[in-house]
């Protein structure tokens, strides 16, 4: 077979492997071309044909140079990190960076590799052919072989078809070196329709102000497979989407659910759909898992607390509302310096209304809630954190307006830097911030990272510094104490006696707790059961007349005896040394409204 005939098929090979998206592949295929022919045309002297294969050599190096670049983007399509080094280096002017391939160089195998040996890079189960059964082992060369004859290269129009493979994905990485915005953020728009499509890039970082932008309207086109098609659409052509719900008069802005006016319950809201009736946010591909395990944790609308239901707790309430219940009603107001908080924390004694308070929050407002616990993040997940809380910040912003509740968020953000931080939630703890950095970049979605924590000294200055709000939700003071047991009694029926001044004055400097005063009620509660069972009689007949006893107890009254015996068995969970580290901290971090 002659060398021009060999060259010919390996390089079909490669651009094979490119149109596969195996372009590891195809650039090793192409690195292990360009050494051969440069090989080849070196022992051809002054020839015409050395001439020709040179020319041909340089075709090939700039086919490589291109799949280098597509990989390139590609990398920091999904990696923040490599997006940033990317948006530096096209900042300071430079090109793609070619750490993909060696250059040429005649008689040199490809590092790491044997002479054209392909490590194929695509998931394992496709529908592929083994690379190494195909893979270009060299043409018989004259080192190899004794070569009867000079081959010339095919001729120019055989070696055209490059463009066929890559024109779509070339053209939207071109749409986005010249469109003016990240270049990450454009090829995003370009193939997918959504510039945030994988979570923005890292923020004040980037050295340049990330375009803000009205809310987006598109939606990312979806394949028979049930993922997002890309929007083959040269730059010149911009996409143009499928509208979510179902279409609406061009130009139009995206239909958004109902919000309810503060203070209502949004009784229109499908409870038993998450999405809300909005389009199923579509993960990348293998983070399906990742994406359901969010759903999980996920909620829309009423989540059966609003701030009636939260004793005290006034000037928290306010705060709250001013932080995120307005920005999502006003948003054209909270923009520029009134920009909503990036993030949100809450800390204060255990059981002091902190999970109540944000859970009322969405529910008041009618965002999408999620409610991550730091073990899911760190513990099943360890390794994936990372991508899951990317995966998370995406379904937030597509689900916008949403709320990320993370409590006990200090165990994901403690200081760091501590010689047992596992170097997996380290960099999982990396890409929390960089995705809070991203939060506010586009008004039309907006995000509110809302923390809770009990330790707020524990959580580390760079986590601090995101949560730039911080609101203390202290124990409840007498009034509160007293709306806690009205709240708390509301279905039972009480003695004359029982006196809600007299007991909160008893609980007056004993640091009881919400949670506390609820586990108080409680108990009293239960006391007229208790008193009707202590009748060994009627304890006998309980099998059989269970209900009518049933009846009989919760009917009887709860006196004032029931509430002091629950509150000499129920000790407060809180002690005078917490309450003084809390208002510590308070003095020197949180902020002065
Ligand atoms: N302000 C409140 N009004 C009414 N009930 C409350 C209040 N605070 C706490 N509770 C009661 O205490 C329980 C625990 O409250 P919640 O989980 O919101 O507290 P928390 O501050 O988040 O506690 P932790 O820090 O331990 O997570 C609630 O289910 C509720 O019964």
């Amino acid at each position: 077979m002659s060398t021009s005939q060999e060259i010919y098929r390996a390089v079909k090979q490669a651009r094979r492997y490119a149109l596969e998206g195996n372009y590891d592949a195809a650039i090793t295929f192409y690195t292990g071309l360009e050494v051969e022919v440069s090989a080849y045309a070196g022992t051809l002297g002054d020839r015409p044909e050395a001439f020709q294969w040179n020319e041909v050599r340089q075709r090939m190096a700039a086919e490589r140079a291109v799949l280098v670049e597509l990989q390139q983007e590609l990398a920091a399509l999904v990696n923040p990190a490599e997006a940033v080094r990317r948006d530096r280096q096209l900042a300071r002017g430079g090109g793609a960076v070619d750490d993909a391939a060696p250059a040429p160089t005649a008689g040199r195998s490809p590092p790491d590799q044997g002479p054209y040996a392909v490590r194929d890079m695509r998931p394992a189960g496709g529908n592929r052919a083994a690379p190494s059964s195909g893979a270009y082992s060299g043409p018989s060369g004259p080192q190899g072989n004794n070569r009867r004859h000079v081959d010339a290269p095919p001729p120019a129009s055989d070696w055209s078809s490059m463009d066929d493979y890559t024109a779509p994905i070339r053209n939207a990485v071109r749409g986005a070196q010249g469109g003016g915005g990240t270049s990450s953020a454009t090829v995003n728009e370009h193939l997918y329709g959504d510039r945030d499509r994988f979570g923005p890039a890292e923020g004040p970082a980037m050295g340049f102000t990330p375009p803000t932008r009205q809310p987006s309207n598109v939606a990312p086109k979806v394949a028979p497979s049930g993922r997002p098609a890309p929007t083959r659409t040269p730059p010149s052509q911009p996409a143009q989407p499928a509208r979510q719900n179902g279409g609406g008069a061009a130009g139009g802005k995206e239909k958004k659910p109902p919000i309810p006016k503060f203070g209502k319950r949004n009784d229109n809201i499908d409870k038993g759909d998450p999405t809300n009736g909005r389009p199923k946010f579509c993960p990348r591909a293998g983070e399906e898992e990742l994406a359901s395990l969010i759903e999980a944790d996920m909620y829309v609308g009423n989540l059966n607390v609003s701030f009636s239901d939260i004793a005290g707790q006034e000037e928290a309430k306010g705060l709250l509302e001013e932080a995120v219940v307005y920005p999502i009603l006003m948003p054209d107001y909270f923009q520029g310096i009134r920009r909503p908080w990036k993030g949100i924390l809450m800390y204060g004694p255990p059981g002091t209304g902190k999970t109540m308070l944000a859970k009322a929050v969405a529910s008041e407002c009618g965002t999408t809630f999620f409610n991550i616990s730091p073990a899911t993040l760190t513990s099943k997940w360890r390794g994936e954190g990372e991508k899951l809380i990317r995966v998370l910040f995406d379904m937030a912003r597509h689900y916008a307006p949403s709320t990320i509740f993370i409590d006990e968020i200090d165990s994901l953000c403690g200081q760091r830097g501590g010689g047992d931080e596992h170097e997996a939630s380290r960099r999982a703890k990396g890409v929390l911030l960089t995705q809070m950095d991203g939060v506010g970049v586009d008004p039309g979605k907006i995000v509110m990272v809302l923390g809770a924590t009990n330790h707020p000294w524990d959580i580390d200055e760079a986590m601090r510094r995101r949560l730039e709000k911080r609101i203390y939700i202290p124990l409840p003071t007498h009034d509160d104490r007293i709306e806690l047991f009205k709240i708390n009694t509301r279905s039972l029926r009480l003695a004359p006696n029982v006196d809600f001044d007299r007991l909160s004055k008893i609980l007056d400097d004993h640091f009881y707790s919400a949670a506390d005063i609820t586990t108080v009620a409680r108990d009293a509660a239960m006391m007229t059961m208790r008193r009707f069972l202590s009748d060994e009689n009627t304890k006998k007949e309980l099998k059989l007349r269970g209900a009518e006893i049933g009846k009989l107890a919760a009917e009887e009254p709860v006196s004032m005896d029931d509430f002091m015996n629950a509150i000499r068995k129920v000790p407060s969970s809180v002690n005078v040394d917490q309450i003084k580290k809390f208002e510590e901290w308070k003095k020197e971090f949180e902020t002065i409204v």
